[in-house]
């Protein structure tokens, strides 16, 4: 009776039936068992009735903390599919799950101009003849698809809606699955850098803007529906996703208002600045100095304490990206040379 009663709700699942008309061995029998890619293809995917045709997945590149998306129209014959922020040490992986699982590669797409690490499209595109480099025009980037605020993507039945969302760089965009009948519900975002979850992308290099990044991230992400999921391009905490009442209820930076968000985004620079003004103006020996610098620095911390201004998840002291220096050149022509041309 117990392994009945746990058999009964996977069978319905395979049968597509519902919890209701499970009960009835006679119809579980009656339908043959999904073939596996499709039967996969539903247990991974998003959307109602004859809209369910999203196959998704949340890939992890643990170097530099980055996620990659894949999202396929697997009810399309060709099963197009896309690839959202790709890493170069993992394209392998990627490629080989979408052999797998029977996709045909169409668009790799960039949120921004990555800083930590090099994007894999440039490599995907030696390995699969065919695919196109997608990013947006405001980046500065080479790619053989540019896309602007408001144009869609399609893959198959399925579409994502371009949200320009500069800030942390002035080239980021958030991809929005689309706003129609047959598309994901709940809606989708990939937010890139801009939103990272209860945090955001760091505005202190590549063009960014904290005031830029407030103005984006209020109108083009919190103003979509409640239950959008989102899905950042990296993650620090071990967090997947996120929704937009979620971060507009608990991001401990970007619930601020506009002013404080800004100080919290240069409280860097505040400590920077505080030593650029003093070393020069100063007549005293070095150990005194470096006395005098921590007892700033402490000072800072408490004040930034007592004002309640930031907890421990909005403070920001990050060095720069390791990989900086050789990412970001590296990722505006596709994170790889073009071959030269043969002669
Ligand atoms: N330590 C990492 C870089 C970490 C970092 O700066 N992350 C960026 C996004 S990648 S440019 C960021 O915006 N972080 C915001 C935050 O609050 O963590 C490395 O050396 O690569």
């Amino acid at each position: 009776m117990v392994l009945q009663l746990r058999l009964i709700p996977r069978l319905a699942a395979a049968a597509r039936l519902t919890p209701a008309t499970s009960c009835a061995p006679r119809l579980l029998l009656r339908r043959a068992p999904l073939p596996p890619a499709l039967a996969m293809a539903s247990a991974y995917s998003a959307g109602y009735g004859a809209g369910r045709r999203l196959l998704f997945r949340q890939l992890f590149e643990k170097e530099s903390s980055t996620y990659t998306y894949l999202l396929a129209d697997v009810a399309d014959p060709d099963r197009p599919a896309v690839l959202i922020d790709p890493v170069d040490r993992t394209v392998d992986r990627d490629l080989n799950l979408i052999k797998e699982l029977g996709l045909k590669l169409v668009f790799a797409m960039n949120t921004h101009v990555h800083a930590d690490h090099v994007t894999g499209t440039g490599l995907i595109k030696t390995k699969v003849p065919g695919v196109k480099s997608v990013i947006s025009k405001a980046s500065g980037a080479k790619a053989d698809h540019f896309v602007d605020h408001g144009d869609k993507i399609h893959f198959g039945n399925l579409f994502l809606e371009v949200r320009a969302t500069p800030g942390h760089t002035s080239g980021c965009v958030t991809y929005v699955t689309g706003d129609a009948d047959g598309q994901p519900s709940p809606r989708m975002a990939f937010t890139g850098d801009a939103l990272i979850i209860r945090a955001c992308g760091r505005t202190d290099f590549q063009g960014g803007s904290s005031e830029q990044l407030y103005q984006s991230v209020h109108s083009q992400i919190f103003t979509l529906p409640k239950d959008t999921l989102l899905y950042p391009a990296h993650d620090y905490k071990g967090f997947t996703v996120s929704t937009v009442e979620e971060e507009a209820a608990y991001n401990a930076r970007l619930t601020k208002d506009k002013e404080t968000f800004k100080t919290i985004m240069n409280s860097k620079f505040s400590q920077v600045d505080m030593y650029i003004w003093f070393i020069p103006n100063s007549h005293i020996s070095a150990d005194m100095l470096t006395l005098l610098a921590k007892l700033i620095l402490l000072f800072w911390d408490e004040r930034k304490k007592s004002d309640n201004l930031v907890s421990s998840w909005a403070d920001l002291n990050l060095s720069y990206p390791k990989m900086m220096d050789v990412a970001v050149p590296a990722n505006l022509v596709c994170g790889i040379q073009d071959p030269p041309p043969k002669i």
